[in-house]
């Protein structure tokens, strides 16, 4: 994004636009101050040269430290605020709304909290969108700066696309997620570093094999033999985790978990282990520097057997790799092996491979969980994917589709689109503005002039609460319809892989797992039908889950 630099046109909105009125009250404040400062200042000298010469008793020396430090500090904030005020009129830009009567960010803070507690909060965020305005800004507390949340698409597209180079993935965040994904991780780096982290796993998804369904059908049918086919109710979100934990893991190491099989030890604590590191991660997150501070024991000793678990794997498919060298090798796609080949040390390998692991086993599960939390209350939908799977016509379980077959699956395919909408699973996202830099939305009463955002400041957005705006898609934004996407074609507006430099770089492998285990399960299964009271509410951790689980029964086919 470029910075309005032309004096013409800045002289012209100047020129057009009388000063706003909080700019006006900024600079009579730091005007007022400077003087209040200078004849203060003066009437020190004064008194003490000449009023009442000789060395300054002790109350006058500390009454002269305490106001030096009050109009060193008064100065400073209202040199910035009139500052933030002039370069905003100089760029064209006018003020946002801010959350009300918070100037340190205690009240937000307090309010998240209360609403993390009740589960509600994306809901709240949502509301806040919808009443101060789609761009608002605020502090929380004890963080400094200020965050400015949003839920417009211009917005997201200036953040993640055009201005791509000014925005950064926040330092706090990349705190957090230093102790379990280090400091080699595409989701721990900026700049030069995040494009070498890119660069060396692209590859890995390039490949064909991405989509290798045989592999997947082996995990699926552990899952469709694991399901009670007496009618009893499940968490089908458990299932689905264990399922993601073994497919991802037998996609990275050529080796699964096997949660759903054999369950080996080490690999249930495996699981165990990164639940737990997710958790505290998102915490971390949440709750700012101050968590930075505290030692973590629990995270500390998950990290470390996650760590050792991971490296084993590595030593292995090196010494194998060594063994086959030179060999074509027949053997099945395995992204470790792809890795390897990029001759990076071990310990960057590793930090790839818990970055995979962390992208893609919650949001896969938790897509799936929510797709089949609708399915379970809308046999409509499920007659009409399996009115699609009866068209392929091929007979029994024994047979895959192609990933063509999946790709063309109408129906199928805005189902999951519709879960993706009304359940991104990264439901809100941050960047840090790396210099002084203007959001094109959001400003002035009718929220439709340009922002002014200075170094420092956190972007929230939120696809979460973009993603049901009745005025992009309609009065009915809060039902699952897939037949919407029939004329759907959106851009910024939909973001649940991200867009531009940063998009995710799993979405087809993601999708492609998506359709498959959908396919399977509404092949195996006649019937799924919600067997839960309580009222569905999206937890919000790194990804959304479902707090209570999802807990159906289904009936063999
Ligand atoms: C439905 C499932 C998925 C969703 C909704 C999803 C969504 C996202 C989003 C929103 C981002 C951007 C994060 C950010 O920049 O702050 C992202 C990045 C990423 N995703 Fe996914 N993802 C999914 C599955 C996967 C899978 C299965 C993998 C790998 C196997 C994966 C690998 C990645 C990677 C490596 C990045 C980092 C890209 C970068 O920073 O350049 N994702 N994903």
């Amino acid at each position: 994004m470029t910075f309005e630099t032309n004096p013409e046109k800045m002289a012209s909105v100047n020129g057009h636009t009388k000063m706003e009125p909080l700019q006006e009250k900024a600079t009579q404040r730091y005007v007022f101050a400077t003087a209040a400062g200078a004849v203060l200042a003066a009437a020190l000298v004064l008194d003490v040269l000449y009023l009442r010469p000789g060395a300054p008793s002790t109350g006058q020396s500390w009454l002269t430290v305490g106001l030096m430090l009050w109009g060193v500090y008064t100065q400073t904030s209202l040199r910035d605020t009139h500052r933030y005020y002039s370069d905003m009129a100089r760029n064209g830009c006018r003020p946002i709304p801010s959350f009300p009567h918070d100037p340190l960010g205690v009240r937000f803070l307090l309010d998240a909290a209360r609403h993390i507690k009740a589960h509600t909060l994306l809901a709240r965020w949502s509301g806040l969108l919808s009443s101060l305005g789609h761009t608002f800004r605020h502090r929380t507390f004890p963080n400094p700066g200020y965050t400015i949340a949003t839920d417009e698409p211009d917005n997201v597209r200036a953040v993640l696309g055009t201005g791509f180079d000014d925005w950064d993935i926040p330092r706090l965040r990349i705190r957090a997620f230093l102790p379990v994904l280090g400091r080699h991780s595409i989701f721990t780096t900026n700049g030069d570093a995040w494009r070498r982290a890119r660069a060396s796993l692209r590859p890995a998804f390039v490949r064909d094999q991405v989509a290798d369904l045989h592999c997947l059908d082996r995990h699926v049918a552990r899952l469709v033999a694991r399901i009670p086919r007496d009618g009893s109710a499940f968490d089908l979100q458990a299932m689905l985790s264990m399922l993601t934990t073994d497919t991802i893991s037998d996609f990275m190491f050529g080796r699964s978990t096997d949660i759903l099989g054999s369950a080996p030890e080490d690999g249930l604590r495996f699981g165990r282990c990164f639940d737990v590191s997710m958790q505290k991660i998102a915490d971390r997150a949440r709750l700012g520097w101050l968590t930075m501070l505290l030692r973590d024991r629990e995270l500390d000793e998950c990290t470390a057997f996650m760590n050792a678990y991971v490296e084993k794997y590595i030593v292995e498919v090196r010494s194998e790799q060594g063994e086959t060298e030179g060999e074509d090798d027949g053997k099945r796609y395995m992204f470790l092996n792809e890795l390897l080949r990029t001759g990076e040390p071990d310990e960057v390998i590793r930090d790839h491979l818990m970055s995979i692991f962390t992208a893609g086993r919650d949001t896969t599960t938790s897509v799936l969980t929510y797709l089949f939390f609708e399915l379970s209350r809308r046999p409509d939908v499920v007659a009409a994917i399996q009115r699609e799977v009866r068209d392929l016509d091929l007979g029994d379980m024994e047979q895959l589709p192609t990933w063509e077959q999946l790709r063309n699956m109408k129906y199928l395919n805005w189902a999951i689109k519709e879960a993706l909408r009304l359940n991104p699973p990264v439901a809100t996202n941050a960047r840090e503005a790396v210099r002084d830099t203007v959001l094109p939305i959001g400003g002035g009463p009718d929220g439709k002039s340009p922002v002014f955002v200075t170094k420092g400041t956190i972007i929230r957005y939120l696809p979460w609460a973009m993603h049901r705006r009745h005025d992009i898609y309609g009065d009915d934004a809060d039902e699952f319809r897939p037949e919407r996407w029939e004329v759907l074609r959106p851009t910024y507006e939909y973001v649940p892989f991200n867009a531009g430099p940063r998009i995710c770089v799993g979405q087809q492998f993601a999708l492609t797992q998506i359709a498959f285990v959908t396919f399977r399960l509404l092949q195996a299964f006649q019937t799924i039908e919600r067997k839960d009271d309580r009222p569905p509410i999206q937890k919000f951790g790194i990804n959304t889950s479902m707090l209570y689980g999802c807990w159906v029964s289904m009936t063999p086919a």
